[in-house]
C-alpha cells in the first residue's frame, strides 16, 4: 500500500445519511431521493496538512443492533466515520453499539475514529443535543462534528478529522493499519 492511502470506511444506522455526506464530499451534490445503499467504494485525493492522501472512502449498508460487522470494513481500514442523524435518537444509541463491535473485531481498546451528528438543517426535529454527542465522542476518545450533507456544513471537516485522528495514531507515516499485521484466517 503506499504511504499515503488511506482508507475510511462510513458506519451508521439506515438512512441517516451516510451515502449523502459521501456524495456531497466527493461529487459536491445532494439528493433529496433516499435510495439504500449495499455498499459503494468512492476515491478522493484530500490535501490535508502538508500532505496528499489518496483516500477510499466506503459507503456501508446501514447497520443495526443485530447486523454482524462486515469484516471488510474492519480489515485494512484505517479510520472510521460513524454517523447519526439528530434526529433520531435510535441512530445517536447506535454509535455505541458499532463502536463496540469494531473495537471487539479488531482487538483493540480504541480506533481512530469521527462521530458525526449529520442532519443539522432539521432543527426543528432535533432529539440529539450536541453536547450528547460531544460526550460520547470523549467517552470514546473520539473527534466530533455536527453536519448537513444538504446545506453543505461541515462536510469536508469530517474527512479531515478522520485523516487527524489516523495521523494522531500512526507513528512515522506507518500505512498499514494495525489490524493488518497479526490477521489469522
Ligand atoms: N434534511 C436533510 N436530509 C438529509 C441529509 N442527508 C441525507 N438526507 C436525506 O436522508 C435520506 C437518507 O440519506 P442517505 O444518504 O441515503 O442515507 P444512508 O445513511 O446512506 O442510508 P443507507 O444506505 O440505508 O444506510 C435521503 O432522503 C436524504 O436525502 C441532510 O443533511 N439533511
Amino acid at each position: 500500500m503506499s504511504a499515503n492511502k488511506r482508507r475510511i470506511a462510513v458506519l451508521g444506522s439506515r438512512s441517516v445519511g451516510k451515502s449523502s455526506l459521501i456524495i456531497q464530499y466527493c461529487q459536491n451534490e445532494f439528493v433529496e431521493s433516499y435510495y439504500p445503499t449495499i455498499e459503494s467504494t468512492f476515491a478522493k485525493t484530500i490535501d490535508f496538512k502538508t500532505s496528499k492522501y489518496d483516500c477510499e472512502i466506503i459507503d456501508t449498508a446501514g447497520q443495526d443492533e443485530f447486523s454482524i460487522l462486515n469484516s471488510k470494513h474492519a480489515i485494512g481500514i484505517h479510520g472510521y466515520v460513524l454517523v447519526y442523524s439528530v434526529s433520531s435518537r435510535n441512530s445517536f444509541d447506535m454509535i455505541q453499539i458499532v463502536y463496540d463491535k469494531i473495537i471487539d473485531f479488531c482487538g483493540v481498546t480504541n480506533i481512530p475514529c469521527v462521530i458525526v451528528g449529520s442532519k443539522i438543517d432539521l432543527d426543528k426535529s432535533r432529539q440529539v443535543k450536541s453536547e450528547e454527542g460531544q460526550k460520547l465522542a470523549k467517552t470514546n476518545d473520539a473527534a466530533w462534528v455536527e453536519t448537513s450533507a444538504k446545506s453543505n456544513i461541515n462536510v469536508a471537516k469530517v474527512f479531515e478529522l478522520c485523516l487527524n485522528e489516523i495521523e494522531k495514531r500512526t507513528p512515522n507515516n506507518q500505512a498499514e493499519p494495525p489490524v493488518n499485521r497479526c490477521l489469522i484466517m
